[in-house]
């Protein structure tokens, strides 16, 4: 598949003054790079999406790129590679401001040693800590820089920052609210039932639609739907692509009243969360477990509370295919914020047959919810209408971060100062994440070195290697040929869920070795761990991938089981230990 394209696209003719024609090619090519970054959605988890068009100076594209997955090479890198002689003293336009999460300005060297004399930048990068550092250094090395909305300014430069707002709304949300972005689907009947009196639904929308949903589920971190849809329609949830990005499937019930015989148990093909009340049904939560489901248990069950805590796990992108009653408790918690309505023309009728959304408590019109942004859509016989509940907070000037919030509004409890969470490359601290675009290279069963693309290239692969079964050894070519670390990353945990007895006992037994590479690995990419004990000495040092089964869960501080325990001693000692650790 090709992501790197030497592209025949131009920018709409405008012929007013020459400032408007201007401001109308730049808008025009900003649009297409936002347009091309939402190329890579469903390949691998949710990330920000970056493309990158480049344009000569008599306005023809001499290269475009986008990030195919976190990990990968960057857009303007692409962009620049396609481009080769013609970006010598041509335009670069990007959605979005570059972030550095390579620790090496990959992107800004780029755009400068290929030539690039201007820059225009749709929107800065919302992370507080990448903010405006790409602009500042592409300025200082001389190009200029244009960012829309306070560079440039006009109504079809406000369209096209919109564009760039809209296609990374996920990470502006991330930016400055504590929950990922949330988005509410479903099915109608023209006279607005999502299912027979009977509660049956299979189907309302057309084939066309259902598999317009697998690339939305394919988008998603997650999708979630609520108990009593389990009990009724036994759904699979799968993005069904099969190979591409899977989202995790999530129940919420409170009480655990659900069948034993259910395709989501079955997390063969994607993995599964229960989401339920403190106490609920131990035994069933017992036998969950022994299915592979985590369930995750909270002391009231309330939207808002859940999704704080998977925005803490580092989800970005939540789709909601539940029935009426979590909609409705979804919506009041006010953590929608887009809705797609596919509504086909069928009438079902029943006075009791369920709707979209259920009790909201209003009583009169007025009290109506109005969406925005609105878009109408048909997809084979039906009509698919989307809108924003709540609009994207804008960038202009800067969306405080909760620490700035805290300063001015002491009710607004800013991030836990006291520990460093990393889990994404582009979060504060990324380069420490295990998915981080760093090769390493490590010897295998002779002695002789093997680079690997990221450390869970080479982590993935420790499950399979020296497994006696070609099943294992396709797994770990497999592994090794994939791009971006997510890739790998689901391969091996795919494969993990097929053959747990394959796998595991060999993971275990590397499990240690595997931690002290991931030291290795920090100063691989030059943070010593004498930095390390630096930076962290007053802190918790939270790892997100101890929440993983093997690792047994650190921060719930109840399963210490596999090498959870292990690598909170050894992490503590490297923390406590003024002489380096021996390893
Ligand atoms: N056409 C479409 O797009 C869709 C249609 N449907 C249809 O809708 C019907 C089911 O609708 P509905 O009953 O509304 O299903 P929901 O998916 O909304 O499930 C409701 C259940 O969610 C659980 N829950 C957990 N936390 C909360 C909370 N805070 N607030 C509310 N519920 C919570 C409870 O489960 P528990 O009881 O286990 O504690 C509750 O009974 C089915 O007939 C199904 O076929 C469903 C989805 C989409
Ligand atoms: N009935 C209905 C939908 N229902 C949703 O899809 C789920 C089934 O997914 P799966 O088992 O993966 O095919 C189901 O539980 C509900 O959330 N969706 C639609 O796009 N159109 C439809 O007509």
């Amino acid at each position: 598949m090709a992501f790197a394209l030497g592209a025949h696209f131009s920018p709409p003719i405008c012929k007013v003054g020459n400032i408007s024609h201007a401001h109308a090619d730049d808008a025009a090519y900003v649009r297409r790079a936002a347009d091309l970054s939402e190329k890579s959605a469903g390949f691998t988890s949710p990330h920000p999406n970056f493309g990158c068009v480049i344009a000569t100076s008599s306005g023809k594209v001499a290269g475009e790129g986008y990030l195919y997955a976190q990990g990968t090479k960057p857009a303007e890198v692409l962009a620049v590679e396609a481009g080769g002689e013609r970006c010598r003293g041509a335009t670069a336009y990007l959605n979005l401001e570059p972030g550095d999460c390579h620790g090496d300005h990959t992107a800004v060297s780029a755009l400068v040693q290929a030539g690039i004399t201007r820059a225009v930048v749709g929107i800065r990068h919302p992370l507080q800590h990448l903010r405006g550092k790409a602009v500042c250094a592409l300025r200082s090395q001389g190009l200029q820089v244009d960012v829309l909305g306070e560079d440039l300014q006009s109504k079809v430069i406000e369209e096209a920052r919109k564009s760039c707002l809209l296609v990374n709304a996920p990470l502006i949300l991330r930016a400055c609210s504590r929950v990922p972005f949330s988005v509410l689907k479903y099915a109608m009947t023209l006279d607005g039932k999502i299912a027979a009196s009977s509660g049956h639904a299979s189907w309302i929308s057309s084939k066309m639609s259902r598999s317009r949903v697998f690339e939305l589920r394919g988008r998603s971190d997650a999708v979630i739907v609520g108990g009593n849809t389990v009990r009724k329609d036994n759904p699979r949830l799968t993005a069904r692509d099969g190979g591409g990005h899977m989202p995790m499937r999530i129940v919420l019930s409170q009480t655990l009243n659900l069948p034993k015989e259910a395709n989501l148990w079955d997390v063969s093909d994607a993995s599964t969360i229960v989401v339920t009340q403190r106490g609920a049904r131990r035994n069933f939560q017992k036998f969950l477990a022994s299915k592979g489901v985590e369930v995750v248990e909270f002391d009231i069950l309330n939207p808002r509370d859940v999704m704080e805590y998977f925005h803490d796990r580092g989800y970005l992108s939540i789709l909601w295919e539940c029935g009426g009653t979590l909609a409705a408790s979804a919506i009041s918690s006010r953590v929608i914020h887009k809705v797609f309505a596919f509504v086909a023309p069928k009438i079902i009728g029943g006075k009791n047959a369920p709707t979209p959304v259920g009790e909201l408590g209003m009583v009169e019109m007025s009290q109506a919810l109005d969406l925005i942004d609105i878009c109408y859509e048909q997809v084979g016989p039906d009509m698919l209408i989307s809108g924003f509940l709540q609009p994207v907070p804008d960038l202009m000037p800067v969306i405080p971060s909760e620490d700035e919030t805290f300063a001015i509004d002491p009710t607004v409890t800013p991030y836990e100062s006291s520990v460093i969470s990393f889990y994404k490359t582009w979060d504060p601290y990324g380069a420490f994440s295990n998915f981080s675009p760093h090769p390493i290279q490590m010897p295998d069963g002779d002695g002789n070195y093997v680079t690997w693309s990221s450390v869970e290239h080479y982590y993935q692969a420790q499950k399979f290697i020296g497994v006696n079964d070609p099943a294992a050894q396709d797994c770990v070519e497999k592994i090794k040929a994939v791009r971006s670390p997510e890739e790998a990353a689901r391969i091996g945990r795919s494969m993990q869920r097929q053959y747990p007895d394959l796998v595991w006992s060999s993971v275990f037994l590397k499990g240690i070795s595997n931690w002290l590479l991931y030291f290795d690995y920090m100063d691989i990419i030059g943070i010593t761990k004498s930095v390390i004990l630096l930076s962290t000495a007053d802190k918790d040092l939270l790892y997100y991938f101890v929440y993983f089964l093997f690792f047994g869960s650190y921060k719930k501080k109840k399963k210490m089981d596999h090498l959870g325990g292990p690598c909170m001693q050894l992490m503590n000692e490297v923390r406590h230990n003024s002489s380096p650790h021996s390893y």
